[in-house]
Order: structure tokens, then C-alpha cells, then sequence
């Protein structure tokens, strides 16, 4: 029988339009509370959706008892005759963020390998807010206090060459509006046992910090409905972030030109960038050293090569990561580029 919760999913992927009926659908379960939440909820909205569901999870052999989680998650999916698709670390990853990377890779490998159109993971509302925090306390810029939006594209480490389309595999999630409060507790009245996750506890993880400190001070001495809060201005964000990426896109194939004769060269109008807002001036400078640089750029790195569309002829910059150098020439900034 649907919940209250059945109904807030199923009206969530009809008006955002995020898993569309008859597709395969990689579910990424963890064995905690959220991705338990998940997969019942999407196996009891399948007859109406006429998806067809798999599990996926992966070992990072972290933790003493993480080969028993992931034999729990196996057992689950013979339980629920779901096909479950396994893989274990070679090498311990190092990093949570290298553990997540490789997570990702194995995501996007085992959908394409098995014809899976969607990967969909468990985040919740919960970890939006949190996620927002995060991003907040280290400097970044709206796109990184969109925090976790409902689409993500994941790329393929093999490109099917035959397809325009298939460079890309789409990560959902699905929860945004659903707290982690209302996920523990589906879990309860359905008695889903949940895989405890001892790392959770560890406040060594700033994560797991803002989690069980943070968000409860702010909770009692601020806001009540602080994650809400945070989750909704997340949310207004990732519309703005849209936006602008939607303008940036534009204005990047207007001012940007690529040439390849005997050398490489990137040029960047610099004349008809000034007489746009200093919000796309930024993000332009940001896609174009996404193009020219060995490193993701960082706000100094932008600024610098911002600098150059209002600075005298002749100004340059010294060397971003990998050796580029850009150069003003009247109306032009231009990069030469010595390498592939
Ligand atoms: N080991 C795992 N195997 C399969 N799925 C997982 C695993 N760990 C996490 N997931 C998926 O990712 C979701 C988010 O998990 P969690 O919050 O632990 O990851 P995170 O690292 O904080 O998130 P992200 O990977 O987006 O940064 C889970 O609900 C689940 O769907």
C-alpha cells in the first residue's frame, strides 16, 4: 500500500520528469537508511513506472564489516529477485573523495556495460543542506551552494563512438524533498534493516560534524527548519545556476574562437566580454581555463584572467597549471596553447 511518502516521490518524478516510464534504472544502494528508503519506494512505484530496477554497491573495504554489508545488500536483492551487481576495491581508496570517484567510475561503467539509462542514489534533503554548509564554510560560489542537484551527467571512461549521445550517463536523485527523519522512519514502519554505517559516528569527518553538531545547534538556538531553509535556497540556486550556465553557454560560443593551424591558439574577445555582466565575465574566464588547465581553476586563477578584459594591450599573465599564458592583443586575450 503507498504511503505519504509513495505519493511526495511519485508527483516529484512526474513534475520534474526524472525517471521516465519503461527506462532501466542502476539503483546504488549503500544499506543505510536512505538508500533502503529508495529502493522499497521505487519497487513499489514500479507496476506504475514499468521500470526495470537493479541494485548496484560497491565494497571500498573500509571498514571490518563492510564485506558483510555488502553481502547483507546481496541477500536483499536476491530477497526482492532484483539483479545486483557487486564490486569490491582492488586498493583501499585513500580518500573519501577517492573512494566516491571510484564509486562513480563503477556506477557509470556497470550502467553502460548492462544498458542501465539511469544511475539513482539515495541523497536526500538532509544531505543538501548539509552539503550546502560545507560547500559555504570553504568559499564556494553558487555552484557549489546549489549542493546536489537532481541531475548530475556522469562521464564515461569508454564513449560509445557510434552514439552522439552515449559520452554521458545520468545520475538521479530523486529524495531532494524527503529528510533523512522521514527516510528513518519509512524504514521503521516497513521494517527495513538498516546497515550501520560506524563511520557515520566519526567526528574526525567534518561531514559527520555538521551533521551531528552544526545542523543541531542551528536547529535549537536558530532556525527549527533550518534544513529546509538550506534545501530551499539550495534549490532557488540550482535555478539560477541553470540560468546562468544556459547564458554562459551562449556567450562562451560567441566570444571564445579555437584556432588550430600550425599552433594551437585560444582567443577570447575581450571587447564584446566587457560590455556583458561581470557574473558571466567570470564564468567565461572559469570554462576557459577549464579548457586550458591541468587543475580545476580556483577563484585567484579566475580573477587573474578575469583582470586581462579591461587591462592595457600587452598585459599577461604568469603560467596557470600546465604552462598556459594568456596574453592581451587589442581586442583579443589570447592563449597559445603547447599541448594536446
Ligand atoms: N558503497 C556504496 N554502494 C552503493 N551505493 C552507495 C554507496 N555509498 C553511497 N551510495 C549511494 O550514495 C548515496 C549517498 O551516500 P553518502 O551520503 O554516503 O555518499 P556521499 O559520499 O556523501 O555522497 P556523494 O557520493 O554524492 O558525495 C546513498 O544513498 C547511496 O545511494
Amino acid at each position: 500500500m503507498w504511503t505519504l511518502l509513495h505519493t511526495q516521490l511519485h508527483r516529484t518524478l512526474r513534475s520534474r520528469q526524472l525517471l521516465p516510464e519503461s527506462q532501466g534504472l542502476l539503483v546504488a544502494v549503500s544499506g543505510g537508511q536512505d538508500s533502503l528508503c529508495l529502493i522499497q519506494l521505487l519497487l513499489d512505484l514500479q507496476p506504475k513506472w514499468k521500470w526495470q530496477i537493479a541494485i548496484v554497491h560497491c565494497d571500498h573495504r573500509w571498514r571490518s564489516d563492510s564485506q558483510a554489508n555488502a553481502d547483507y545488500i546481496e541477500q536483499l536483492a536476491q530477497g526482492l529477485r532484483v539483479p545486483f551487481y557487486r564490486e569490491t576495491a582492488d586498493i583501499i581508496p585513500p580518500t573519501e573523495a577517492a573512494a566516491r570517484q571510484w564509486r562513480y567510475q563503477v556506477f557509470s561503467q556497470i550502467a553502460q556495460r548492462n544498458n542501465y539509462a539511469y544511475i539513482v542514489t539515495g541523497h536526500t534533503k538532509s544531505d543538501r543542506a548539509e552539503t550546502l554548509l560545507y560547500n559555504l564554510i570553504r568559499g564556494s560560489g553558487s555552484d557549489g551552494l546549489q549542493a546536489l542537484t537532481w541531475r548530475r551527467s556522469l562521464k564515461l571512461e569508454c564513449p560509445d563512438l557510434n552514439s552522439l549521445s552515449a559520452n554521458y550517463i545520468t545520475l538521479i536523485r530523486p529524495l531532494l524533498e524527503i529528510t533523512r527523519e522521514q527516510t528513518g522512519q519509512f524504514c521503521q514502519e516497513k521494517g527495513l534493516e538498516i546497515w550501520v554505517d560506524s563511520t557515520n559516528d566519526d567526528l574526525h569527518y567534518a561531514r559527520n560534524r555538521i551533521r551531528q553538531e552544526l545542523l543541531p545547534y542551528l536547529q535549537t538556538h536558530f532556525n527549527p527548519k533550518v534544513e529546509s531553509h538550506l534545501a530551499q535556497t539550495a534549490e532557488l540556486l540550482r535555478a539560477e545556476v541553470d540560468y546562468l550556465d544556459s547564458l554562459t553557454e551562449t556567450l562562451f560560443q560567441q566570444v571564445v574562437v579555437l584556432e588550430t593551424d600550425s599552433q594551437k591558439i585560444l582567443k577570447i574577445n575581450r571587447l564584446a566580454l566587457r560590455q556583458t555582466h561581470e557574473a558571466l565575465q567570470r564564468r567565461v574566464s572559469r570554462k576557459v581555463l577549464q579548457q586550458v588547465m591541468s587543475t580545476t581553476p580556483n577563484f585567484e586563477q579566475i580573477e587573474k584572467l578575469n583582470a586581462l578584459i579591461s587591462a592595457p594591450n600587452r598585459s599577461q599573465t604568469d603560467p596557470f597549471p600546465g604552462g598556459a599564458i594568456a596574453l592581451v592583443d587589442g581586442d583579443w586575450i589570447v592563449f597559445t596553447l603547447n599541448f594536446n
